[in-house]
């Protein structure tokens, strides 16, 4: 048994871990790196970067599908082949290339290579001969999918995102199981570029959306387009010369009983911590399996262990990743001092067609505090002329302050007002200091100008109050 003692150990070379290796890297050389499987990070690998490169494939698809309105022909022939072929050819030479050089670039001493596991406090196992002796570890090993045992049977034509981009062609047919963001924005793209697609939900809601109308009318859209099973669940499945069977109740008691090439599950992913063997490290899993960390410093409460990006129980994406990367190696450092972050407001973006984004707080969060809520269609002279009149965007305030406290949003490339508003809220903004910006005509802009006057004109009653009250103290 080789033993390495170092200072710093850090397990995972994805966004996290890499974000705390920057920071780490460039006090001590007493630091050790474990990746156990490929570098080249899961969002370039099998994450956010082939899921665009796919989806914007699907676009091309459906604005020629759709390109008759505006009076030009296509014929918007899909090949599979040559569409995961071009996927991979730019993941791999683009965005895992740059990753790779990066790992590539880092000295040879700082890297090891296996999973790594716990044995004792502070003490880890590196595959069977290396023993990592570590004062601060950095737990940053991220998520895998979730495959429920209903599944086994079908298990030969199971893919999940980690597996769907390796396909050589795309499939004839598929049943997408969940209905969370991975199943929207494949679903639709696999649907898009010609798979007969069917999606399989549980709860009958789009829970990255929260209030009950947006919910709804995102229910509504994409269940417009796509053959979508909101709420039920998959009683049973089995395998045939057919193909793969789903048998699902619906929640109305009805069944569906159906069979396709293959079954894309995309119900969730799980923290990597519960193989880590936490317990020998003198740490206690909570009951979701994951160790819960103060958002603040990433520390994991009595311990020098701290703990990054999907491994946690918090928003699984990828600035978040590359932010507690860095927030876990500031306080690695600094131990047993702590050097509590900011942390920037939460912003999720979902790349389905209409988007989907929420920014700051969302409304569920809010029920507890006097909001007044800008209400509009998600629509603008400039959405008219492109045709993606649809949609909805709320925007709630503080009814006091009229500060901007978040937003939920479905509209076409409802990202960019998405941005907007989060710069608003990250620097406290009121809808009148962004009122005050110039916007220019016709442009997706003026959407969120008239969100943000929609809002003043609900909080009037409120301003009125407020100088009566002053009037009052004077
Ligand atoms: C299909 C998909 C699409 C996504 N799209 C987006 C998007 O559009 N925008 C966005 O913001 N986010 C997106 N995400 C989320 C984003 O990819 C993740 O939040 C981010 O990659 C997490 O980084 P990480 O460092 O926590 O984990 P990872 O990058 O997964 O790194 C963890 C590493 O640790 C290694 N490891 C695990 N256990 C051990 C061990 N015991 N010992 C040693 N090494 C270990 C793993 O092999 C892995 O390489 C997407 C995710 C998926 C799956
Ligand atoms: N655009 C982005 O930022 C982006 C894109 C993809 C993934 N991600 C990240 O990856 C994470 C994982 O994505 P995900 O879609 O796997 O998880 P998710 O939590 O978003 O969705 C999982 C869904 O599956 C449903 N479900 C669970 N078990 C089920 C079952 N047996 N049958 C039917 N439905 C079932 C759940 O109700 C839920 O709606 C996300 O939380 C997200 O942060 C982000």
């Amino acid at each position: 048994m080789k033993t390495l003692n170092v200072e710093y150990a850090i397990v995972g070379a994805g966004t996290s871990g890499l974000g705390a290796y920057s920071k780490i890297s460039r006090r001590t050389d007493s630091l050790v790196m474990i990746q156990d499987g490929p570098y080249g990070t899961t969002c370039a690998r099998v994450g956010c970067m082939p899921s665009k490169l796919l989806i914007t494939a699907a676009d091309h698809a459906h604005h020629l599908a759709n390109s008759e309105f505006f009076g030009v022909s296509a014929s918007g022939r899909v090949d599979g082949r040559k569409v995961l072929e071009r996927l991979r050819r730019e993941r791999d030479h683009r965005f895992v290339a740059n990753n790779l050089r990066y790992v590539d670039k880092i000295p040879a001493h700082h890297k090891l290579e296996g999973r790594a596991r716990f044995i004792a406090p502070g003490r880890l196992r590196v595959g069977e001969s290396v023993e990592v002796r570590a004062q601060r570890i950095i737990l940053a090993c991220g998520s895998r999918p979730a495959i429920s045992a209903v599944f086994e049977p079908v298990m030969a034509r199971v893919l999940t995102s980690d597996t769907l981009f390796e396909l050589e062609d795309l499939p004839r047919s598929i049943a997408v199981i969940g209905m969370g963001v991975i199943a929207l924005e494949l679903g639709q793209a696999l649907h898009r570029l010609g798979v007969e697609t069917a999606i399989y939900g549980r709860s009958g809601t789009i829970n990255a959306l929260t209030h009950p109308a947006m919910q709804q009318e995102a229910l509504e859209i994409l269940g417009a387009e796509l053959d979508c099973y909101p709420s039920g669940r998959v009683i049973s499945t089995w395998e045939d010369a057919e193909g793969a069977w789903i048998e699902y109740e619906q929640s109305n008691g009805q069944w569906v009983t159906r069979v396709f090439d293959r079954v894309l599950v995309a119900t969730g992913r799980v923290s990597n911590v519960d193989r880590l063997g936490i317990e020998h490290g003198g740490m206690e899993p909570g009951e979701s399996g994951a160790v819960t960390a103060d958002p603040q410093t990433m520390r994991c409460a009595g311990h020098p262990v701290f703990i990054a990006g999907d491994a946690t129980d918090q928003l699984p994406v990828w600035h978040e990743a590359y932010d507690e990367g860095r927030i876990a190696a500031d306080n690695a450092l600094s131990y047993p001092e702590t050097v509590p972050a900011e942390r920037r407001p939460p912003l999720m973006v979902l790349f389905t067609d209409p988007q989907i984004a929420t920014i700051g707080q969302r409304f569920r969060q809010l029920q507890d505090r006097e909001i007044v809520i800008g209400d509009l269609p998600f629509t603008s002279p400039r959405h008219v002329v492109w045709n993606k009149a649809q949609g909805r965007i709320q925007v709630y305030l503080d009814a006091r302050t009229g500060v901007i406290l978040g937003a939920e949003l479905l509209g076409y490339q409802a990202e960019h007002l998405a941005h907007l508003l989060a710069l608003a809220i990250t620097h406290n903004m009121t809808a009148k200091q962004v009122l005050s910006m110039p916007v220019y005509h016709p442009s997706a802009e003026e959407l969120l100008r008239e969100v943000l006057i929609d809002a003043q004109k609900k909080r009037k009653h409120y301003e009125v109050e407020a100088t009566s009250v002053s009037e009052e103290i004077a």
